[in-house]
């Protein structure tokens, strides 16, 4: 059996109850539950800091958003923040602010972040480009490190197969151009990505294993602590994908000794459509790798504007362009608000949450075929549970088309994505009561 990270046991209702005693085999039943743990729920009020998602004027009202994995709501603050930005630091501001706040904004918020959601030390964060381009710079910079501190004999890339579109793209692309190998996990259906595969797949050819803490389509929480274990022990770095776990799964990543680590901000994070990714680089390796997007922001002095680069110093060397500032101002107010509540109360709402979509699903749904795809086990799930049935993409069209927002995944996944801050146990029973009716 693969070890993951601890997390405290929750109490375990049977199957078809939740919480004790509910009956979840009616639509009724389900909505009561829904109803009592909404009221017993200490993060319930954190809804309200939320700009209504069921506002008229979005054309058809959304009843229940359980999408927040994929475009997290914007907060109530942010509207405020991007308001006084647009008339004060910009407005008014105008080229000054550059000086004043903006050069150093993608490092004091990464350091932020590290801080609130990532169990970074200042100095290792910071906010940047999008993933994709992220994982792009730092892939890149690690490959190239491994393969030159070996004398070339580490050119191998360890991946699964089941990681998100961009990751195996750009490791592909990475593999073609620099001359890496790229060894494939397959990842385990009871499981997902286990110790025991990265053991066997990593060896003293490996240069880099590239993973998500949480899979995109199942939820499986990925054993971090030792898997990067695993890795070191080949003499291996490790770079995680946090997209589907920042702000929502706690993250020691100094503790656990990891090397790199990206991530998006739009889902739990709240940035907003296109807000920038983060980029974490242990201060060890830093001045040992280097970015191959060689941008001004990133030399040592931007404003010397020199003939040649110098790469500056700390997470600045892994800058390339000009900072996203209006960006970054949703990022802000989820991190206050995560650290005002605290992410261990985050996180016991996402396993919550999730258990209530399994005990419903196996309660009302499970009788018209449908099938709990994710891990049951809310210690190896992230923050969303998907559900397997074949008139999948049909129902998911419906319900968008009737305001109830949840994911379709390939082949046949309805994903339900639960922010916890925004999310209620009342809109997972409009959606899995509406199912319900809709395959009845
Ligand atoms: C696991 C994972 N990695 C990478 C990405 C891609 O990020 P971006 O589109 O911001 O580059 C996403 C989501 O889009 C994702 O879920
Ligand atoms: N990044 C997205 C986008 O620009 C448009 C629509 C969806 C997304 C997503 O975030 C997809 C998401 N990463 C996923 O896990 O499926």
């Amino acid at each position: 059996m693969t070890s993951r990270t601890p997390e405290p046991a929750i109490e375990r209702a049977p199957s078809g109850t939740h919480p004790a005693g509910a009956d979840l085999t009616t639509a009724d039943g389900v909505r009561d539950a829904a109803a009592a743990l909404d009221a017993a729920d200490a993060l319930a009020g954190c809804r309200d800091l939320f700009v209504p998602a069921d506002a008229p004027a979005a054309g058809v009202p959304v009843t229940a958003y359980l999408d927040g994995n994929s475009l997290g709501r914007p907060l109530r603050a942010t509207e405020a923040r991007l308001h006084d930005l647009v008339r004060g630091a910009w407005g008014t501001g105008l080229i000054r602010s550059w000086d004043d706040q903006w050069m150093a904004l993608p490092y004091r918020l990464g350091d932020r972040l590290g801080a609130v959601c990532l169990g970074a030390a200042a100095g290792q964060t910071v906010i940047g480009d999008s993933t994709t381009v992220m994982l792009y710079k730092l892939l890149h910079a690690a490959l190239t490190r491994q393969r030159t501190a070996s004398d070339g004999r580490r050119v191998e890339l360890v991946l699964d197969r089941e990681n998100f579109p961009t990751d195996r793209y750009v490791a592909a692309t990475l593999a073609d151009a620099l001359g890496a190998e790229l060894v494939w996990i397959d990842p385990d259906p009871a499981a997902g990505v286990t110790v025991e595969q990265v053991r066997a797949a990593v060896g003293d050819r490996t240069a880099v294993v590239l993973l998500s803490h949480v899979a995109y389509k199942s939820a499986w929480l990925a054993d971090l602590p030792a898997i990067t274990a695993a890795v070191h022990d080949a003499g291996a770095l490790v770079l995680w994908d946090l997209c589907h776990s920042a702000g929502v799964v706690e993250e020691d990543l100094d503790e656990h000794d990891v090397d790199l680590a990206v991530g998006c901000s739009y889902k739990f994070l709240n940035g907003g459509p296109g807000a920038p990714a983060f980029g974490y680089v242990a201060a060890r390796l830093q001045r040992e790798l280097t970015s191959p997007i060689t941008g001004w922001m990133g030399h040592a002095e931007p404003f010397t504007m020199g003939p040649d680069y110098a790469a500056g110093h700390g997470m600045r060397r892994f800058v390339s362009g000009t900072p996203a500032v209006l960006g970054m101002a949703g990022i802000e107010d989820a991190v206050d608000l995560i650290d005002d509540v605290g992410l261990a109360a985050v996180r016991a709402k996402a396993r919550s949450l999730g258990e209530f979509v399994v005990a419903a699903v196996d309660g009302l749904l499970s009788r018209h075929g449908v099938r709990v795809v994710s891990p049951r086990d809310p210690a190896l799930r992230g923050a969303h549970v998907t559900i397997g049935h074949p008139r999948s993409r049909d129902l998911y069209r419906q319900l968008w088309g009737e305001g109830i927002v949840p994911d379709f995944r390939e082949p046949d996944g309805i994903r339900l994505g639960l922010a916890p801050l925004s999310t209620s146990y009342a809109e997972v029973a409009v959606a899995l009561t509406r199912i319900d009716e809709l395959l009845g």
